[in-house]
């Protein structure tokens, strides 16, 4: 059967990270955390990449492989990384350094991980431009106020004497985004940036990203479990369901026809989606950790659309119908232009191809 019109190795040429097969796994005493399990996907410069997906999905374990920050008892056990089409996995710890909060800079969910209290907010933001940008004296200063004023922060002249301490939560991630720009990087990973925020500092903090990108052509990797932040900011949104990508498409698309079920039950959830519904709806049930390969749709046992071969075949991404080039469903009902039992033996073909190239 001609399945590879439905394959979906993507091969974007403009692509600025390239992550294919991911594979990072935590060895603990008690299991083996399998929490990025074959994960792929693209960034492109100037694009906006969405990653959602519940608590425990391997969001966090995706974006800390890619800054070479997985530590003991984790490690990476296959893929690729490639940033600018240089492999990122096979990096020193030295090289890595050099490469965090250069190239790629990253702003997690607690400013304060990021700020060290000690020091002026003005004087970290020195020390990045000595390290990234050779700069120091009178010349840092001015960049230090100009990048603060970049992001938002009023009085940024005063203010850069002040300690992170003087800051509101909104202004210290203000802050870490200017003390992130200051590396003058080319990939900004952001993980639930705003989650500590209240919706209004939120909305003005995500506004400002969208700004710093179109000024920047900076390419941004954002992490976040909330559905609604993914549709203001992203422009391609990947969801993740224990340790696998099981949807993957342009943000309008993946809202108005989202195809995995996982997709449609997180869409449900969202407060206000369904103006009928007396309560929240949730899905059911918990994220699966997973602890081996999967052989199986690792989502079957919360879904309501499952079927028998469910348990027995492990989908990979294929493209929802023959005319979809963007558009990507770990679902054995898809491609939904083929009858069920093609479908079925789509993904069984194409998990054997891939483990023949192992
Ligand atoms: N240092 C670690 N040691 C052991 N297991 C870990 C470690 N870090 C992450 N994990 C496991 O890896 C899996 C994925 O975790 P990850 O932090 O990526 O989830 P997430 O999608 O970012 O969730 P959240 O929305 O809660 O941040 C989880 O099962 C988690 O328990
Ligand atoms: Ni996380």
């Amino acid at each position: 059967m001609a399945s590879s019109q439905y394959s979906t190795s993507k091969t974007s040429e403009d692509a600025i990270l390239r992550v294919e097969n991911l594979q990072t796994a935590f060895f603990t005493d008690k299991e083996v955390i399998r929490a990025c399990d074959g994960v792929s996907f693209d960034i492109k410069r100037g694009e906006t990449v969405g990653i959602v997906g519940e608590s425990g999905s391997g969001k966090s374990v995706t974006a800390r492989s890619i800054m070479g920050l997985v530590d003991s008892p984790g490690r990476i056990l296959g893929g690729s990384i490639k940033f600018k089409g240089e492999e990122l996995t096979s990096k020193s710890e030295k090289q890595y350094r050099q490469l965090r909060g250069g190239d790629i800079a990253m702003v997690f969910q607690d400013p304060l991980t990021s700020l060290n209290p000690v020091y002026s907010v003005g004087n970290q933001i020195k020390e990045a431009l000595k390290l990234h940008q050779n700069l120091s004296g009178t010349e840092a200063t001015k960049e230090a106020i100009s990048l603060l004023e970049a992001v938002g922060i009023p009085d940024a002249s005063r203010r850069v004497k002040e300690y992170p301490h003087e800051f509101s939560g909104g202004m210290r991630q203000r802050a870490v985004i200017a003390m992130a720009l200051a590396c003058d990087p080319e990939l900004l990973i952001c993980d639930e940036p705003t989650t500590a925020l209240d919706v209004t500092i939120q909305a003005q903090i995500l506004e400002l990203l969208d700004e710093l990108q179109e000024e920047r052509d900076l390419a941004i990797m954002f992490i976040t479990h909330d559905m609604g932040v993914i549709a203001e900011i992203a422009d391609r949104v990947n969801v993740m369901y224990a340790g696998e990508i099981v949807e993957s498409a342009p943000v309008v698309e993946l809202f108005e026809n989202p195809r995995h079920p996982y997709t449609q039950g997180l869409l449900r959830s969202i407060p206000g989606s369904n103006p009928d519904a007396t309560r929240l709806e949730t899905i059911e049930g918990d994220v699966p950790t997973p602890n081996e390969p999967a052989t199986y749709c690792r989502f079957a046992p919360r879904c309501p659309k499952a079927f028998a071969e469910c348990d027995k075949v492990h989908p990979v991404p294929l493209s929802v119908n023959e005319d979809a080039e963007n558009h990507t469903s770990a679902c054995l009902l898809y491609p939904e232009d083929v009858s069920q039992s093609e479908a079925v033996e789509m993904h069984r073909n194409a998990e054997t191809e891939s483990e023949e190239e192992l």
